[in-house]
């Protein structure tokens, strides 16, 4: 069978295309869609991803307002820094990139940005609204994954899915997502019996582990759509998902890269969510 290559970083591009047209016509209508974008610490990949999304604010024409600071920064500070964003006109959405420094309480703090500023959804008033199916925020990856389905024409109604990870950030949200597109959805994760034989049985799945080529060509259901969500480091110091791509290459019938696959997609949905966020009327 021949595996098809779902390209995220096109896709990204297309979108962020997309959001620019829409930001020229909220600046006719005196709007200038904001972004604060807080980096807590040293991490060299939040560096990264911190700087591609300002880059990427760039692209579409949001203004992005950096805060860099110091990793012993105080949580009690940052917390102040976020009220102070909240409160302030000209920002539209706060995003506080993770993970955060260990003496800060992560959920403290996501609780502190105002839900209507939260482009990631991380917020229990975004993520509740997702459970229940009410308008709010969807966190970028999942978002971004639905978004790369719909633009494949992959269908899923009926379909069986299959999640492997069960994080706040990807597993939950993308089997809420999956199972609002009238998918039967199977959540897996470190404690789940027969892991191999759940996942022979996916058309559809999506892996978030953090393990490096975990799922292997063998696994899989011929013919089945396999999106990767990891961010790993091979023995060799190179860049790999949770999916051994090549084992898989000709088993699946379409699936993601990394990098150039979600990766990208999460910051096209961060832009997408600013400006929702910069449309808005009522706060
Ligand atoms: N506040 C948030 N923190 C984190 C999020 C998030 O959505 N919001 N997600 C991840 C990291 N992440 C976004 O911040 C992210 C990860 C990877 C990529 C990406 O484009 N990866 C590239 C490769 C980049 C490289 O060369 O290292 C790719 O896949 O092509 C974007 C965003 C955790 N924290």
């Amino acid at each position: 069978m021949e595996t098809k290559i779902i390209d995220g970083a096109l896709i990204s591009t297309q979108i962020k295309d997309e959001l620019k047209e829409q930001v020229l016509v909220l600046q006719d209508q005196g709007i200038y869609p904001g972004l604060a974008v807080v980096l807590v610490g040293e991490n060299s990949a939040s560096k990264v991803y911190v700087g591609n999304k300002k880059k990427a604010c760039e692209h579409v024409g949001i203004k992005s307002f950096s805060y860099e600071l110091p990793e012993e920064t105080s949580e009690e500070s940052l917390l102040e820094l976020i009220e102070t964003l909240n409160a302030d006109e000209n920002v539209h959405g706060i995003l506080v990139q993770l993970p955060l420094p260990r003496h800060m309480d992560e959920q403290k703090v996501i609780a502190t940005i105002a839900p209507y500023k939260d482009v990631d959804g991380f917020h229990v008033a975004n993520t509740g609204a997702l459970l229940v199916g009410a308008p709010g925020f969807v966190s970028c990856t999942p978002a971004g994954i639905m978004e790369l389905l719909k633009r494949y024409d992959v269908a899923l109604t009926g379909k069986k899915c299959v999640v492997v990870g069960r994080s706040n950030i990807v597993g939950k949200p993308i089997s809420l997502l999956l199972l609002r597109e009238n998918a039967t959805v199977t959540m897996c994760h470190s404690k789940t019996k027969n892991l191999q034989e759940e996942i022979k049985q996916a058309d559809v799945l999506v892996v978030a582990v953090g393990v490096a080529k975990m799922v292997t060509g063998d696994m899989l259901k011929e013919g089945c759509v396999v999106i990767d969500v990891g961010m790993n480091r091979d023995e060799n110091g190179k860049l790999c998902g949770d999916v051994d791509f090549a084992s898989c290459e000709g088993i699946a019938s379409l699936m993601t890269p990394v990098p150039r696959g979600v990766g990208p997609m999460t910051i096209a949905m961060l832009m997408h969510n600013c400006v929702q966020a910069a449309m808005r009327k009522e706060k």
